[in-house]
């Protein structure tokens, strides 16, 4: 039986990264944002159910993100009606993700993983932390968001404090190398429970 171990984080504070950093450890790693980008693309599970909520959204066979984020920008409901139609859909890609991995600890990367509750399901939870002024300037520099965007799902989010709080770990991504070196600490540590139980 695999271990489970959650990664969480607000926005932009360096979850895919330190997934990356987990998958070089020899996790298999399973991305919320990623099962999203799929189910949006053309022939993906999310395009018809979001055409029927806001067809300006589906251009070209595919759901915009920029046209979603005008919508939600525009409509206070919009995010929960998104929310409604894809969430589903993620958790059934995150149960065959399940059924068929095969690592000793697989790793969920899941922007909303106490939000949703998905931590019950979870052996533990990592979460990954840097201080605010420096997720906003990163998220910034990506130059996909404006500050409105950005402050709007920031306040969709429970604040970072309590999501280190209810954690059992806590990588502070502020280096690469510090990452990966509280990465291979964390990974050591439930091998060697698994080892021992
Ligand atoms: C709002 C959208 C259009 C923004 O797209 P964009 O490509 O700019 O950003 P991306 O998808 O990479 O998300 C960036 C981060 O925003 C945060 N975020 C995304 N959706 C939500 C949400 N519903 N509530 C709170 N935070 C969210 C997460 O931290 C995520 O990692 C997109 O995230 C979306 O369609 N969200 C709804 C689906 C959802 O709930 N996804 C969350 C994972 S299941
Ligand atoms: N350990 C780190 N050291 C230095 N920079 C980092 C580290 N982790 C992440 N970053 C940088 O921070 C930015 C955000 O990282 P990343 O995309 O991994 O965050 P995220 O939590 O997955 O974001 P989102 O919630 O928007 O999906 C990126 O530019 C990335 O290069």
């Amino acid at each position: 039986m695999s271990f489970a171990l959650g990664l969480t984080g607000s926005i932009g504070m360096g979850k895919s990264t330190t997934a990356g950093l987990f998958s070089d450890a020899g996790c298999d790693v399973w991305d919320a944002d990623a099962a999203v980008h799929r189910l949006y693309e053309q022939g993906g599970a999310a395009v018809s159910p979001i055409r029927d909520l806001f067809p300006e959204a589906v251009i070209d066979g595919r759901v915009s993100r920029d046209a979603l984020k005008r919508i939600i920008g525009q409509n206070p409901d919009a995010l929960k009606q998104i929310e409604s139609v894809v969430h589903p859909l993620v958790a059934l890609d995150r149960t065959q993700f399940r059924a068929l991995a095969t690592s000793d600890i697989l790793v969920f990367d899941i922007p909303l993983l106490f939000e949703t509750g998905g931590n019950v399901a979870m052996d533990a939870v990592a979460c990954v932390s840097i201080p605010d002024e420096l997720q906003k300037n990163r998220v910034m520099d990506r130059g996909t968001m404006t500050v409105e965007q950005f402050e709007h799902i920031r306040k969709k989010q429970l604040p970072n404090d309590e999501k280190v709080a209810r954690s059992d770990y806590v990588i502070i991504t502020d280096t690469l190398d510090h990452a990966r070196q509280q990465v291979e600490q964390i990974v050591a540590s439930i091998r060697e429970g698994m080892a021992n139980a």
